[in-house]
């Protein structure tokens, strides 16, 4: 059986424009024909609805790029390992997934098209058993960390320090999922903000998001000394290969990925010239900036431009970062970074593309802020010092 990707993209278009009902379907279906993985998932699944349908889109719209597809599977396979999941469980979820497309585009649908799905997910599921099981044997499926440090650097942003228990090895600009004790089997991702260090630690960069569990967690309630679970670092943002100058665009937290790639480069001994733009509402929320001015002291081919958008009285250089972008001479012959608030990410690849950059060369990992969760079920979060050993969704 072969993959047949017009026929699965053709009827994923009619489930798209409904993907919040296709989910709760979706989440409907499997728990009452496997009630035992309800348990692997958090009590509230309006996030993990939108990651389905994030990862199911993304999959089917690369059913044309098999290597790239492979990838990205197998990344989400070794990244399931933290979740409990096994390869018996592929079988109910592939289930409720094709009884949830037979349903939303049953307009259209033909035992050809039952077949394309029924290919896609077992050749997609192959190769995500297949990353799991060849990563059980070198990784664990997810890491305690420790909190070494936690700076409180706004009312809303802070930089934590971890120090995994075991070596987690990771390329800068990769991001790794959170889980805090306060919400067990909620998961949540935040960039690495460093370069691979001598001494295994990591640091992230979190703002509290209105109503964000994880984050406002990281935020308000993690301590020195407290632990985290991670799982495994992913994402395919990574340092430049080449010569080429670089210039990088950080919205507010969006830094983190772009200072782990700028330490990198710095680490490498390459020495292109980078600029660094780094964008805030307001000055006060350049909260990396003395850590940054220190580094481009250091290295006078560093260039750090902070801009603020929404303060007239700013002293340096205002506006927003896709304009502020603009003020420069061209950046056709660069390699670019972008990371920040999905809408300037969307309009700086614009600019950038109508400056000539090509997308080969223009590099982002859109990391979606965290959605606020509604009220929890619990009357309180289940908090303990030190989090269930039993991984869930
Ligand atoms: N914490 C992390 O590890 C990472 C965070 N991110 C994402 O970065 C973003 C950071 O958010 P905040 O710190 O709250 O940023 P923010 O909302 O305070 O904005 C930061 C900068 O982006 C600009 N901006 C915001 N919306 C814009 C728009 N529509 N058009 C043009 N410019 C715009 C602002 O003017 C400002 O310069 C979040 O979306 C987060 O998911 C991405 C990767 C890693």
């Amino acid at each position: 059986m072969s993959v047949n990707p017009r026929l699965i993209k053709e009827s994923f278009a009619l489930v798209e424009p409904v993907a919040a009902q296709a989910a709760a379907y979706f989440y409907g279906r499997l728990f009452a024909e496997s009630p035992h993985l309800r348990g692997m998932f958090p009590p509230a699944l309006d996030v993990q609805r939108d990651r389905l349908f994030g990862a199911l889109t993304r999959i089917v719209w690369s059913l044309d790029s098999p290597d790239g597809l492979a990838a990205y599977l197998g990344q989400l396979g070794r990244d399931h390992r933290k979740y409990g999941v096994l390869a018996e469980h592929y079988t109910a979820v592939g289930n409720a997934l094709l009884a949830t497309v037979r349903r939303f585009a049953a307009e259209i649908w033909t035992s050809e098209i039952e077949a394309a799905w029924v290919a896609a997910y077992t050749a997609a599921a192959n190769i995500m058993i297949d990353a799991a099981e060849s990563d059980s044997g070198v990784s664990p499926a997810w890491w305690l960390a420790e909190v070494i440090d936690h700076d409180r650097r706004t009312e809303d942003i802070a930089v934590l320090t971890l120090r995994p228990a075991q070596p987690l090895p990771f390329t800068a600009g990769q991001y790794v999922n959170v889980q805090t004790a306060r919400w067990p089997r909620v998961w949540r991702t935040f960039s690495i903000a460093n370069a691979p260090r001598a001494d295994n630690t990591i640091s992230l960069h979190v703002r509290a998001v209105p109503g964000g569990w994880v984050s406002t967690a990281l935020v308000r309630h993690t301590r020195i000394g407290d632990t985290l679970m991670l799982g495994p670092p992913m994402g395919t943002m990574a340092p430049p290969a080449g010569d080429r100058d670089i210039l990088a665009v950080a919205g507010g937290t969006g830094l983190a990925p772009l200072k782990a790639i700028v330490e990198d480069v710095i680490a490498s001994g390459r020495r292109p010239n980078i600029h660094l733009l780094f964008g805030a509402r307001r000055e006060r929320e350049l909260y990396d900036l003395p850590d940054l001015a220190r580094l481009e002291s250091s290295w006078p081919w560093l260039r750090v431009l902070p801009v603020v958008s929404d303060e007239p009285g700013y002293a340096g250089m205002r506006g927003s970062l896709p304009d502020v972008m603009g003020r420069f001479h061209s950046w056709g012959e660069h390699v670019a970074y972008v990371c920040g608030p999905p809408a300037m990410v969307e309009e700086a690849v614009r600019r950038l593309r109508a400056d000539g950059v090509p997308l080969s060369r223009i590099h982002h990992d859109t990391l979606r802020p965290e959605p606020p969760c509604g009220e929890p079920r619990e009357p309180r979060p289940a908090y303990s010092r030190c989090p269930s050993p039993a991984p869930g969704r």
